[in-house]
């Protein structure tokens, strides 16, 4: 059993470089396998999610190393099956970039369906409607499905709904198709633009990416190169809020600051003072914070991974504040926990009513998702008492030492490791779970 503490800490204070993006990141790997040479990743972020593509690329002949100076090399010559293990491919969401990337090379792919943050139920018929489109048949499973193809052939798409995860198994997929694929209505996410980015390095031809409109010339072969991923825009931004959380002053490096523009745009509307630098952002937190109204939505608006920590922060702001998930609407895991703390929040279709200012106890919660988890660290930072907090698991599947980042701007948390976690009433770890 493993679990974090966190106690009263004062206001944050100083600088924290961020890490790679998990999001571009597990994008990025699956791109690497489709090289007939070796790709070298920099900047890729040593967390649980990357740790089981790794083991899965490893059971088919991938290998996937980190070298001593932190790159991950990628070599896919040894590719010898595609019949992937269905429990890996299920412990996190993005395996499906496996198909896009794999079915071309080999025309047939066997895989368990997406795990990962299970907030809501998460279709994947986008997907489907890709590898459909591009001529590959679709065959579900009660716990796997099969993709097959002869070959892939270019194809005009128009998404039903804007979606990251499938415009970027469509460009996986078509860069390797026979002919044209027009991607309409697609995401216009930095994760997509970085994948654009690694494929086309690898020789891909694709244009428009980072708008709604995307055109790829199918290719014969991709070769190998080096690249680096983004920052994580959404770690950044948890940051940030977290200095307004303590009312201190935390900078963000190594980030493009252009990514967390509507980020930016609503903590500054709450009250935040935020300096921005070319590839640095500081925020000052010692501010009479507001209250707001907020929806989340797909790139460029604001992003439905940053409403849990942006929930943390509204409870500090007095008064009224209303965030609405459009992308999730049931993503409020967060929500029961940070009420355990004392937080007044109301749900409601779709809607969390925060009623601000309410002061905030430790008390025992479960992280749940990579983004609640954040929340309640948060949280624990202004509480008063202990906060612990279970299902580091959770946290860990993408974040890389997060506890570290938050200790080095003078955050009192701490990772323990130990027998059965009690509560006070001594009730186990169960009885603040989900
Ligand atoms: C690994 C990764 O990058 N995860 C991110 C990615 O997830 P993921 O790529 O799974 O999310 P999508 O961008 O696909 O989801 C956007 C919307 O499209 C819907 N949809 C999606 C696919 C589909 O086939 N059918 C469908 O209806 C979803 O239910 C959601 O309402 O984007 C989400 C939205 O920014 C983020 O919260 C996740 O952190
Ligand atoms: C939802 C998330 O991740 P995933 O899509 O990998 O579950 C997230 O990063 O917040």
């Amino acid at each position: 059993m493993r679990w974090i503490e966190v106690e009263p800490s004062g206001p944050l204070s100083g600088s924290v470089k961020i890490p790679g993006s998990k999001n571009s990141s597990l994008a990025l790997l699956a791109a690497a396998c489709m090289a007939e040479g070796p790709v070298i990743l920099q900047g890729i972020p040593n967390i649980l999610d990357i740790r089981v593509i790794e083991g899965i690329a490893q059971e088919i002949g991938i290998s996937i190393h980190r070298t001593e100076t932190g790159e991950v090399v990628v070599d896919s010559s040894g590719l010898q099956s595609t019949d992937l293990s269905l429990e890996k491919t299920s412990a996190f969401r993005s395996s499906y970039y496996f198909v896009g990337a794999l079915l071309a090379r080999t025309g047939k792919v066997k895989i368990g369906y997406p795990g990962g943050d299970n907030f809501v139920s998460r279709p994947i018929d986008q997907h489907h409607k890709v590898m459909s489109a591009l001529g590959a048949k679709v065959h579900l499973y009660d716990s796997y499905y099969v993709v097959e193809a002869d070959k892939l052939t270019g194809n005009t798409i128009f998404f039903d709904t804007i979606t990251c995860g499938a415009t970027i198994n469509a460009l996986l997929a078509a860069v390797l198709a026979e002919g044209t694929t027009m991607l309409h209505n697609a995401a216009r996410d930095p994760e997509v633009v970085d994948t654009a980015n690694l494929l086309n390095q690898m020789g891909a031809k694709i244009r428009g990416a980072g708008t709604d409109t995307i055109r790829i010339e199918g290719v014969k072969r991709l070769n190998g190169c080096t690249y680096a991923v983004i920052p994580d825009r959404l770690l950044a931004g948890a940051f940030l809020m977290a200095a307004g959380m303590t009312k201190g002053v935390v900078t963000v490096d190594d980030v493009i600051p252009e990514h967390l523009a509507s980020c930016l745009a609503k903590l500054k509307e709450i009250g935040l003072i935020i300096e921005t630098k070319e590839k640095s952002i500081t925020a000052y937190g010692d501010v009479r914070l507001r209250p707001t109204r907020i929806r989340t939505g797909m790139y460029p608006s604001f992003a439905t991974d940053l409403q849990q920590p942006l929930t943390a922060l509204l409870l500090l702001a007095t008064g009224r504040s209303i965030i609405t998930d459009k992308i999730f609407p049931e993503r409020f895991n967060h929500v029961p926990q940070l009420r355990r703390m004392g937080a007044h929040i109301e749900l409601k279709k779709g809607s969390a009513f925060i009623q601000g200012g309410a002061p905030l106890q430790g008390n025992f919660v479960h992280a749940s998702d990579v983004r609640a988890g954040t929340s309640l660290i948060m949280a624990g930072l202004v509480a008063e008492g202990k906060t612990t907090i279970a299902g580091v698991e959770h946290i860990e599947r993408g974040n890389e030492d997060m506890i570290g980042l938050f200790q080095r701007l003078g955050a009192r948390i701490s990772l323990h490791e130990g027998g059965a976690l009690r509560s006070a009433d001594g009730a186990n770890e169960q009885a603040f779970g989900v």
